[in-house]
């Protein structure tokens, strides 16, 4: 199982931990387009979605990864990685990838928390703890289409959803110890490969 981290900008380092820590055999930074060759999933890391945007114009890589989503490989956006995912934007008249069906709300927290820290239930992960999940500057999911799952949610926000091959989240979980949604990403991996085989 090889998967990619984009590594334009943002937290990359720490992704690359998190998945080696849930059991993913090989992870590559992603900078250039043939860093994508022979992958089987993709991680679209925090940071700035419009900076991270422009850059994967910039250096080629925004035609090949929306190819990418539309072949079915998993990807799993978190903050400015869920907006790059997102088939609508509020208050924006364009989008990044385009691929999963949610209108996403940036910075939807309000300056006085910009950042804060939430214990949440989280559909899928292993064990009944609660998820600790790091909200900096974050986005949240104001619609979902139909075929998109609400993973969590805060005072009623959608902050994690699924769409079959796409998952995305508005906080960031490469900056806990937890890795439950680096294992349930690579488990939707494993899931995608087996069901190419068949
Ligand atoms: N921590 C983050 O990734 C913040 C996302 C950022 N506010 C954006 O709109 O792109």
């Amino acid at each position: 199982m090889k998967i990619g981290v984009l590594a334009l900008q943002g937290a990359v380092i720490e992704h690359v931990k998190s998945l080696k820590q849930a059991g993913a055999e090989e992870v590559v930074p992603v900078k250039w387009p043939k860093d994508l060759d022979g992958l089987d999933g993709l991680v679209l890391p925090g940071g700035e979605s419009t900076t991270i945007g422009k850059l994967m114009n910039k250096y080629e890589l925004m035609e090949p990864v929306r190819e990418m989503a539309k072949r079915g490989v998993p990807m799993f956006g978190t903050c400015a990685g869920l907006i790059l995912l997102a088939n609508r934007v509020q208050g924006q008249d364009w989008v990044h990838i385009g691929a999963l069906d949610a209108l996403v709300d940036r910075n939807s927290f309000g300056r006085q928390v910009d950042s804060f820290e939430a214990d949440l239930d989280v559909v899928g992960l292993e064990g009944s703890e609660k998820y600790p999940a790091v909200f900096i500057r974050a986005p949240h999911i104001m619609e979902v289409g139909a075929g998109v799952e609400v993973l969590s949610t805060v005072n009623d926000r959608v902050v994690a959803a699924r769409q079959g091959h796409l998952l995305g989240a508005s906080f960031h979980p490469e900056l806990t110890d937890d890795v439950r949604l680096h294992k349930y990403f690579l488990s939707m991996v494993e899931e995608a490969k087996k069901a190419a085989v068949k």
